[in-house]
């Protein structure tokens, strides 16, 4: 996979050249490329940003510097058209299904807006060229795409084949069945008056998997009931069923 992100400051995503993220580049896993959005202007402040028609406050990100940027970085190779992924307070919401969807592509390009957002006129012009997609890390504001990016490269970098150590640990986690995962321990079993249920201690694996799913059910039903909304409750067991 090869992975773009323009962006006005770069140097916020130095963290992706840490870690797992790191190591996958350095294995050929990710390829990946920051470019500085000002490299793409032409005048001699190196301008981005002006006021937005119709009034109102704040800056708006003109469209050439990034239709400029956006050109430089979609000669891929030949086939699918890259993803460009614009994250924004307005987009689809992020999740690892979403995750999982973008793992397969071939190309992403990811675009960090600042200010109040990027030229709507860039969005419409991108479609020629990529599938565009405004994504949500949530429903919240940050003052740019940058800290989204970081977010979504790692959930989505870490399912690439050969990322993580043992691929078994992407299994069994948090979303990844449609549920909140169960909670872990480790050592010592007593701790400070508090101990490991003692199922976990027990070495039936039965019954281990058994209180799992319980606890899954029970947390997601406690914490994330939306999530219950979409599932399956009639292929449940009593137990499971029991737990919401
Ligand atoms: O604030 C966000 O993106 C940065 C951004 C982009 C465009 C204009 C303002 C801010 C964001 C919130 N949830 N997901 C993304």
């Amino acid at each position: 996979m090869r992975i773009d992100v323009v962006s006005i400051f770069p140097e916020y995503l130095a963290p992706l050249e840490l870690s797992l993220i790191g190591k996958a580049r350095q294995d050929g896993l990710l390829e990946l490329n920051v470019h500085d959005l000002r490299s793409f202007t032409t005048d001699k402040h190196r301008t981005v940003d002006d006021t937005p028609y119709g009034g109102g406050a704040g800056m708006v990100m003109k469209p050439e510097p990034w239709a400029q940027a956006l050109e430089s970085v979609s000669r891929t190779r030949e086939g699918s058209k890259p993803v460009l992924i614009v994250p924004s307070p307005a987009g689809e919401r992020f999740n690892q299904a979403l995750a999982y969807e973008l793992a397969e592509e071939e190309h992403l390009v990811f675009a960090c807006g600042r200010y109040e957002g990027i030229d709507e006129r860039v969005i419409d012009w991108a479609q020629d060229h990529f599938t565009v997609r405004p994504v949500s890390l949530g429903d919240y504001v940050l003052n740019g795409g940058e800290v989204a990016v970081l977010a979504m490269v790692e959930a989505i970098g870490r399912l690439l084949p050969g990322v993580v150590g043992n691929p078994e640990s992407l299994v069994e986690e948090s979303h990844s069945d449609g549920l909140l995962e169960y909670p872990v321990y480790t050592k010592p079993s007593a701790w400070r008056d508090h101990d490991v249920p003692a199922i976990l201690l027990s070495g039936n694996h039965g019954k281990i998997a058994q209180w799992r799913r319980h606890e899954q059910f029970r947390r997601t039903a406690e914490r994330r009931p939306d999530l219950l909304e979409g599932f399956d409750a009639g292929g449940l067991s009593r137990a499971d069923r029991n737990a919401l």
